[in-house]
């Protein structure tokens, strides 16, 4: 009688310990955690902790930093759980750190295959672990989701998120890199590859076990079937019918990846999902022109315990721009028109600012947080965006300058809201994009867009042109008037997420490497560190023994400098430092001397056939570009291909791109796709490159630091 008695309490604490763990959803008592990715379920990014203030801060200084292994982007958000930080880094690598001392307590590498880095279209990254219930939750590039003993890294269970025998299009190009999230025991997780070619969903486990418990897909099955998910019913009875029966999503899977943002709000007891872009982009090939594309750009909310489809709303029908609603989604209580209203707060890349009901979905209002030109305005009823005719290029045929363009006004770095200025704090940039519409067959390998890669000329006047319309700035938005109250003007796009806090101050890292504390009140710039590399991640904060520390990840990555080269470092040259940086009142710790000359030009062979080149630009621009940067002109991150020994010798090239002789870090195989000679002309064309600007690359770094300086930087 006894042990059956001491078993059944076992077994209840047991099962109320994986429905509800006070650590996460009582995080609002324990402002010295970050136990969750948005520091609490309304993801507001706020921590009360006030030590650091903006009379102390005149003090704050570096009190630990370590070092990564890995030297690629950085966009984790590191947890805080009773005094342990736990970062996640480029691979899907997890360390544990003493939050006080940082001493390194485990680290959990989780050996993702290097060849799967070419199947995503944005870097190797990931942006954080979940917490629950004594354990560690990781989301791998190749798609398995992790729980480890947070205690000491050990592997408790491990599943692939990709079902082998659902439909999922035929390219399913999956990449795991955002958090997952854990709400009543469940942990939810998508995947992003809308850009070659899958079919998004979003999966919930059981924390426990690692069993499936649902899944929820956001795009309707090609030939309108039960996929047995959470989501068969939405899908054939209001998404099918949005989609052309036709166009190439039956080939690709449509897309609408969720690859960021998904919140869940114990207020509602709703999950709210940010869906992707189509798949390919061009909506005319995509879908053959017809309907809005559910549930594409849209917010889907959803049930925690079963994935139950509830409302959803579509900011960006018709999407052929990569317009995504991934972005961070926010929840809030605010007195709108008088009205206390429990809300979602969105700010997706399309530019629009939304504020949304977060128990009907009802569309409250949208205004534009930066300067927008697809859509005239939001129907103030609807939701609907009046879209210029013009920016439906795919329909048109013709070549469209996008406002934002496809990287968004606002992308994955995080905003964070502070209650106590009423201000939402968004990471927002410029970087407009040209939309060509060029319907290629879809492949299996590569970029499928349906919109030509071509991408800048190397023309002097038309880069500086291109170079004045990049901006970046911190804005300060009230949603209640929905209106900017201040900017922080920043040297360019690409800045990192925002962390708002109790002693009335912003962190931002930026691009070109500066870590910053700003009043949050005005903007007033009040802390300026040298992170010795761009910063893309989100600060955090957290206290340990009564001390207030504020943790950044340093990396400079993502897919901007990745795709656009080296116009990416308009902000300053930058070089790949993969850190954790911490930061307290009187720290004393001090970082390694900088080293800012990254590749360095060698010089190039001589000789190059001219019309293979030229027949290799249109190659590097589709296979390689996405990577190793537009022109062949690389962002600071992966190698620049002109200075490669590799370009050297065409056997030795051969083993690269066609054999895959460095598949170990992260560089494909492309003999599947590319023939020899294809291979070749790439050479050539990478060699011609080499000479073209060997010369003024050299003469760039002509000075005592050996680094391009002024306006060499962005050639
Ligand atoms: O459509 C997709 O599946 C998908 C995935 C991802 C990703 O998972 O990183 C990005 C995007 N799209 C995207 O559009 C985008 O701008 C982007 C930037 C980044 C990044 O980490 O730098 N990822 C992604
Ligand atoms: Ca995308």
């Amino acid at each position: 009688m006894v042990v059956i008695l001491t078993l059944s309490a076992t077994h209840l604490s047991q099962s109320q310990a994986a429905t509800d763990d006070p650590v996460v959803t009582q995080a609002e008592e324990s402002p010295q955690n970050w136990p969750t990715h948005g520091r609490t379920y309304n993801e507001h990014r706020y921590s009360p902790l006030n030590q650091i203030n903006t009379e102390t801060i005149g003090r704050l200084k570096l009190a630990w930093s370590s070092n990564f292994d890995t030297n690629r982007g950085q966009e984790g958000t590191p947890l805080v759980v009773n005094g342990i930080l736990y970062a996640t880094t480029n691979w899907s690598k997890v360390r544990a750190y003493d939050g006080a001392s940082g001493k390194l307590l485990w680290s959990y590498d989780p050996q993702v295959p290097g060849p799967s880095a070419v199947r995503g279209c944005c870097d190797t990254v990931n942006r954080g672990a979940a917490y629950w219930n004594g354990k560690i939750f990781v989301g791998t590039f190749d798609n398995r989701l992790i729980a480890l003993d947070a205690k000491t890294g050990h592997k408790i269970w491990e599943v692939d998120t990709i079902p082998k025998d659902a439909w999922l299009g035929d390219i399913r190009s999956y990449i795991t890199d955002g958090a997952p999230r854990v709400a009543k025991g469940v942990v939810m997780i998508g995947n992003g590859g809308a850009e070659f070619g899958a079919r998004g969903f979003v999966s919930g486990f059981d924390a426990e076990t690692g069993a499936l418990k649902w899944r929820f897909y956001t795009t309707p099955n090609r030939s309108n079937q039960p996929d047995h998910a959470a989501s068969d019913a939405p899908l054939m009875t209001m998404a099918y019918r949005t989609w052309g029966p036709h166009g190439a999503w039956i080939h690709s899977g449509g897309g609408g990846t969720v690859w960021d943002s998904i919140v869940y709000d114990p207020q509602t007891d709703l999950v709210y999902l940010g869906v992707g872009n189509g798949s390919p982009w061009n909506y005319k090939q995509r879908s053959d022109g017809i309907g809005d594309n559910l549930f594409l750009g849209s917010i889907v909310a959803i049930r925690p315990e079963t994935g139950e489809y509830v409302w959803h709303f579509q900011e960006t029908p018709q999407d052929q721009w990569d317009y995504t609603s991934t972005q961070h989604i926010m929840t809030a209580d605010l007195e709108i028109n008088g009205k206390k209203r429990h809300v979602l707060l969105h700010a997706p890349k399309n530019g629009f600012f939304y504020i949304i009901d977060a128990q009907t979905g009802e569309f409250i209002t949208a205004r534009n947080y930066v300067p927008v030109n697809w859509a005239k305005d939001i129907d103030p009823v609807t939701g609907r965006p009046n879209i210029v005719p013009d920016a439906l290029y795919s329909l048109t045929g013709k070549p469209w300058a996008g406002l934002p363009g496809d990287l968004g006004g606002h992308n994955f770095a995080a905003m964070s809201y502070s209650a106590q200025t009423g201000l939402v704090y968004i990471p927002a940039q410029q970087i407009p994009m040209v939309f060509t519409p060029d319907a290629q067959p879809l492949k299996h390998k590569g970029l499928n867009l349906g919109i030509s890669m071509q991408g800048l000329p190397d023309d002097p006047a038309i880069r500086d042109g291109f170079l004045k319309t990049l901006t970046g700035w911190l804005i300060a938005w009230d949603p209640k008037q929905q209106k900017e109250i201040f900017r922080v003007d920043h040297k360019g796009p690409w800045n990192g997420g925002l962390l708002s806090t109790g002693g009335n101050l912003i962190f931002q890292g930026l691009a070109n490497g500066e870590f910053h504390a700003y009043d949050a009140r005005n903007g007033a710039d009040l802390f300026n560190f040298n992170a010795q590399s761009g910063i893309i991640a989100p600060p955090i904060s957290y206290e340990v023994n009564g001390k207030q520390y504020i943790a950044v990840e340093t990396g400079w990555g993502g897919i901007y400098p990745l795709l656009m080269g080296r116009t990416a470092l308009s902000s300053g040259w930058t070089v790949n430092h993969s850190r954790l940086l911490v930061f307290a009142l009187d720290g004393t710790a001090e970082l390694p001397p900088q080293n800012d000359r990254g590749m360095i030009p060698v010089k190039p062979p001589e000789q190059f056939d001219a019309q293979q080149a030229a027949a290799g630009y249109q190659l590097y621009e589709t296979f390689c570009q996405v990577c190793h940067g537009d022109n062949a002109l690389s962002g600071g991150v992966l190698p620049d291909l002109r200075w490669s020994g590799a370009i050297h010798h065409m056997a030795g090239f051969q083993n690269v791109v066609g054999r895959g002789a460095l598949t170990a870090y992260g560089m494909a195989r492309f003999d599947d796709i590319l023939s020899r000679q294809d291979i070749e002309k790439i050479r050539q064309f990478l060699i011609k490159r080499a000479n073209e600007t060997y010369a003024r690359e050299v003469a760039a770094r002509a000075n005592p630091q050996n680094i391009p300086q002024g306006r060499a930087i962005t050639e």
